[in-house]
């Protein structure tokens, strides 16, 4: 869908307004290095631009979060493009629905905002991988984010799809598109790699003209590394950096054009198991018009942050593993349910003093719905349901394969096998070189015996006969997303080790779960073989009807332990009541049934169902929880045994 052409006007005006509105030949967006400024068709121009993910929001609800921030002062919306949201295998493509890019930008168009594209082929953004698609591990050796011929052949082949796509859109041939990012914070990546950096200048400036202003954005420790000659350097800092300082540094990149801070951090993300993070108004108001006095240009990062359904969030890594929470709210101007918060009216308030603000009111927030509490029946074990979740059947090795190796990019795969011996007494059971990435859910002939975590939660104790069935259902919680110098591969990355035996004769199952919960989950239940309470990776669910209008609604678990949600087929993200700090999942109110037909809800409770399974829906969020210490184990004490709780610390 190219741009659209300027407004049907009546005949006699159009040759009149035609000399007036600049056309795709007189349009431009260009650096006035002069007078440290940009020019829009030749007009100076300063941009206040707000970041909103668009892979983050339904698509239905992207006109309005847009509308929003165009209402709030906003003259442009900065976006990144995430290569494995586009690429889910190599060769395969996906533009369509709410991965239609070209729809986004033409809603951008039509709430009058200009665009900063940020297509990586790195993104970060807390998105799993930084948006590298996982099949590029496939080749174990990978050098990801280098000049490697392998990487590189791969992002060529991307680029060449994508960036001709994205060509009409750019802004001097009509579109909307203003300029356009080379990597993403390169120079906080340890590999200094300026052929790299080349290459993709090389390859962006061949596929997108020599027009399109190209910039790159790193942190001040980043710049060295980060910027490359013919590339406009900008920088990102937060309401707590000092501003003078880091634009002094840029001053040694960019001694002349306007000073551009591409990610103001008017909040933060969270991590599980870290407290909520949040920004104040008041820092985060003054930064902003510090920065607009000196006559920069700003984007506001995250302006709405959206959600991470589905498995989509990254990780970081400094000493624990630390998976991003699937709201990604990031305390940010438009909350996550997309009402404006006192942040917003205070930063419109500061644009007000530099820039026209669109007259009217902004919408006011959404309606909100309360439901329940409901109660869940048991559908049955996981491992009940084998033959729907893996139809392919099982891949057999001698050692257990990761994630990549049996091409499953996330989600589950469980690995099974059988003792060759009894083993009597509760012995010592563990996978060296940390290698359970991330979670491992273990059961012996069906019962639940227990989690192994990532940097966490190294052992357990087991027994079990000989020719019992030896289950660890693997959970990849998202590849890291930044600062990672090395390929994150999931799945049990070295063979268990049972006493003193190394298990081996493995069968892994991927498994697809989203499609069985799909197709309106198999009813039928197996009778459990162990009558106790449900415990380990169990499916339950109900239908629900909601009588009136209903609105948005925001789904609490309480009991609960972690697991992953469904709602009418739609996966809305993982849950993790038990570790915190977020305890309710944002449910937009476009993908319930209303007036009495029926909806669905689906868990997959991947330890401990409550003694009532039961759930509710809420009429606002809690994402700040108190942390449940006890269910966090320190890494020293626990290869011990003991687990003492712990302070995380992130990023
Ligand atoms: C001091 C940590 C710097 C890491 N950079 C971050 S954390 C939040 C944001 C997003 O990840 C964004 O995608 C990055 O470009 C910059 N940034």
């Amino acid at each position: 869908m190219a741009p659209k052409k300027p407004l049907c006007l009546p005949a006699l005006l159009l040759p009149l307004l035609t000399l007036l509105l600049p056309q795709a030949g007189t349009r431009s967006f260009v650096v006035d290095r002069e007078n440290d400024r940009f020019l829009l068709d030749g007009a100076p121009f300063r941009y206040v631009s707000g970041s909103l993910h668009y892979f983050r929001v339904p698509r239905v609800l992207w006109a309005d979060r847009l509308y929003k921030m165009r209402m709030s002062g906003l003259n442009t919306v900065q976006f990144y493009v995430p290569w494995n949201y586009h690429e889910p295998q190599p060769g395969v493509y996906n533009f369509n629905g709410s991965r239609d890019l070209f729809a986004f930008l033409n809603e951008a168009s039509l709430a009058n905002l200009l665009v900063i594209l940020r297509p990586g082929p790195y993104i970060c953004a807390e998105w799993d991988m930084g948006g590298l698609p996982a099949w590029l591990l496939q080749k174990s050796d990978i050098q990801l984010r280098t000049s490697d011929p392998a990487f590189l052949a791969a992002v060529d082949s991307w680029f060449k799809v994508l960036l001709p796509k994205l060509y009409p859109w750019l802004y001097h041939n009509g579109g909307n598109i203003i300029s356009i990012q080379v990597e993403n914070e390169y120079g906080s990546y340890r590999a200094c790699d300026f052929s790299y950096m080349r290459h993709l200048a090389g390859l962006f400036r061949a596929l997108l003209g020599d027009r399109i202003l190209l910039f790159t954005t790193d942190g001040p420790e980043g710049l060295k590394c980060g910027s490359l000659q013919g590339l406009y350097t900008t920088v990102d800092f937060g309401p707590a950096d000092n501003m003078t300082k880091i634009f002094g540094l840029l001053r040694e990149y960019e001694p002349h054009g306007p000073l551009v801070n591409s990610e103001y951090y008017t909040g933060w993300l969270d991590y599980w198991g870290q407290n909520h993070s949040t920004r104040s108004i008041l820092a985060v108001t003054k930064g902003l018009e510090s920065m607009l006095k000196l006559g920069a240009s700003v984007n506001m990062y995250m302006f709405h942050g959206g959600t991470n359904f589905g498995y989509w969030n990254g990780a970081d890594e400094k000493g624990c593993f630390l998976p991003i929470t699937t709201s990604y709210d990031y305390d940010a101007p438009i909350s996550e349910a997309g009402d404006p918060t006192p942040k917003l009216f205070a930063l419109r308030n500061v644009i007000s003093e530099f820039q026209e603000i669109p007259l009217g009111p902004l919408p006011p927030p959404s309606p909100k719905m309360t439901l329940g509490p409901l109660t869940l029946q048991l559908d049955g074990d996981l491992l009940a349901f084998l033959d729907f979740l893996c139809p392919q059947g099982p891949i057999s090795s001698i050692l257990p394969m990761s994630f990549e190796a049996v091409k499953q990019d996330r989600g589950f795969v469980l690995y099974r096998t059988y003792l060759t011996y009894t083993v009597s007494e509760p012995t010592q059971f563990w996978v060296p070189n940390n290698g359970v990435h991330d979670r491992a859910y273990v059961m012996v002939d069906g019962v639940f015996q227990g989690v192994l975590e990532r940097n966490m939660k190294h052992q357990l104790f087991l027994m079990g006969k000989v020719g019992a069935k030896l289950d660890i259902l693997l959970e990849n919680m998202g590849r890291l997303s930044f600062g990672s110098n090395s390929s994150d591969f999931k799945g049990l990355l070295e063979p268990p080790v049972l006493g003193q035996t190394v298990l081996s004769q493995w069968l892994m199952f991927p498994l697809k779960i989203d499609k069985l919960v799909k197709r309106w989950f198999p009813l039928q239940l197996k009778k459990r073989s162990h009558p106790q309470v449900p415990s380990g990776p169990t499916f339950y669910s109900t239908k629900f009807p909601i009588l009136g209008e209903g609105g948005d609604t925001f789904l609490s678990l309480p009991g609960w332990t972690k697991g992953q949600v469904w709602i009418n087929g739609f996966n809305l993200g993982r849950y993790w009541t038990k570790r915190g700090p977020q305890e309710t999942l944002y449910v937009p109110r476009p993908l319930l049934f209303s007036r009495g037909a029926l909806n669905k809800i689906t868990l997959l409770e991947l330890e401990n169902v409550p003694p009532q399974p039961q759930v509710q829906f809420l009429d606002r969020p809690i994402l700040n929880s108190t942390l449940h210490k006890t269910y966090i184990y320190s890494l020293s004490a626990d290869t011990q045994g003991a687990s003492e709780p712990m302070e995380l610390s992130g990023h």
